[in-house]
């Protein structure tokens, strides 16, 4: 079994020669015994090559390291069966000289760089390198010395970084999320103690929506609440708004009319971050809020049609916001594609679907426009079906919560005086607030 492994980094460190890395000899420290093997290559550089593992108890983590490139560490996860993953990191010389944690380059009370990045050579390279059985010591041409946890470079590898995601979560259709069954929070509860605020976020995270009951119908509760989770970000709309069909703003939703699915604010350059509704009253029919989750369909398009997925993240395009109603003036521009995913990742982070507010599309060159509309057609088509819509009455008592750069919000008509009061949230602060209760945001 071993063998086969060695045999497999043995063929890797031989592929990284074929494409021009050069060095003398490789020492099996920990398996030498064992197999008393060891490679050698040629080599055209006078800088040498060295290479060393260590063994752990699932991994194994080998560093080869060239004074003429860069250090390149190879991470193998060994499996129980013959397979085992294995991973090859690469970090420049200059990133390495850049994340020096010793005290002079770096405060780790605050958490704050110290080094001039500028003051660094772009063209550095190590005087020397040695490696024990867990840290890496670089000592630079000036006789600065910088030391690596190997499982720290590991760790903050772009390679490692890659295989993660930012944000865990669950996608759902109706079914799915009526299935999970999850618990509301109590308000009173919720306000008291923080495993209930910890577990309304981790829900909250999971998918997208959450809802707290018990909240006393009215503008202030619904205040109270939604600073124990963070900072309410004002908008043109205000801090905390409270409206009904009476046109007072020029926006559809200060009609009776339905309105189908959308995110709020796709007009700001970041747009809002979190949407909380608590309906005050309502005497009439209809008003169902409906939501749907955008990642779930936006995942449907991928595997569907993963080139209108990539083109739905790539074309910017423009929303817009113009308003002239009584006091009220606003000309909102926000620009970015329908789909933003971290480049480094493909993770998806955040959706702008609002057909209302989409404003004329002249970012898009005539060739390219066709296409656009077929992709988003398909998206739209996602979020259209039956099955991935979820309907909700909202009664007072009862705030939902919505991720609003993930879940698509709307409502049915309705008739009768229907009072809807909420806020939006600022993101960075409520990612704040899980993080600091310990939940991965
Ligand atoms: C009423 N309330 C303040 C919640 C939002 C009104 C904003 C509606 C707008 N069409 C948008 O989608 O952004
Ligand atoms: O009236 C509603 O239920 C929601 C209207 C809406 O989309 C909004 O206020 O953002
Ligand atoms: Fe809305």
């Amino acid at each position: 079994m071993w063998y086969h492994k060695l045999l497999h980094l043995q063929s890797s460190l031989q592929n990284l020669m074929k494409r021009g890395y050069t060095g003398q000899a490789l020492q099996l420290s920990n398996f030498k015994s064992l197999f008393s093997l060891s490679i050698h290559w040629c080599h055209t550089a006078s800088k040498s090559v060295s290479c060393t593992w260590h063994q752990h108890e699932d991994h194994l983590v080998s560093a080869l390291l060239s004074s003429a490139l860069n250090l390149i560490i190879f991470w193998h996860l060994l499996l129980p069966e013959l397979q085992y993953a294995s991973t090859v990191m690469r970090f420049d010389y200059v990133w390495l000289r850049d994340h020096c944690h010793s005290a002079s380059c770096y405060n780790s009370k605050t958490h704050q760089r110290i080094l001039d990045t500028a003051s660094v050579d772009l063209c550095i390279k190590p005087k020397t390198i040695r490696l024990d059985e867990t840290t890496l010591f670089f000592t630079w041409p000036d006789g600065h010395v910088t030391r690596y946890d190997l499982d720290w470079l590991v760790k903050n590898s772009y390679e490692g970084q890659k295989q993660k995601v930012i944000q865990p979560r669950i996608l759902w259709n109706a079914k799915l999320y009526q299935q999970a069954q999850v618990p509301s929070v109590d308000f009173q509860s919720f306000l008291k103690t923080s495993d209930e605020l910890k577990k309304f976020l981790q829900n909250f995270l999971l998918y997208g929506i959450a809802f707290v009951e018990n909240v006393p119908p009215s503008q202030e509760h619904t205040e109270k609440l939604a600073e124990r989770i963070s900072l309410i970000r004002e908008t043109i709309y205000g801090r905390m708004w409270y409206f009904t069909s009476d046109f007072s703003r020029g926006d559809t939703a200060y009609t009776k009319l339905a309105l189908d699915r959308h995110t709020d604010t796709t007009y700001f350059q970041e747009p809002c971050g979190i949407q909380v509704f608590h309906c005050l009253k309502h005497e009439g029919t209809g008003g169902r809020t409906l939501l749907v989750d955008g990642f779930y369909a936006a995942q449907q398009v991928l595997q569907k049609a993963p080139e209108e997925f990539e083109l739905l993240s790539k074309v910017p395009l423009k929303h817009e916001y113009i308003e002239n109603v009584g006091e009220c003036h606003n000309h909102m521009i926000g620009v970015g594609p329908v789909l933003n995913i971290y480049p480094w990742n493909k993770e998806l982070y955040l959706i702008r679907y609002n057909n209302y507010d989409r404003a004329v599309l002249n970012t898009v060159p005539y060739d390219v426009v066709h296409r656009w509309y077929t992709a988003h057609r398909t998206l739209t088509t996602e979020l259209r079906r039956p099955e991935n819509e979820l309907w909700v009455k909202l009664k007072p008592g009862k705030v939902l919560f919505i991720d609003n750069w993930r879940v698509l919000h709307g409502r049915e008509s309705f008739t009768g005086y229907r009072q809807l009061c909420g806020c939006y949230l600022t993101r960075d602060d409520v990612l704040n607030t899980a993080r600091l209760l310990g939940l991965h945001a």
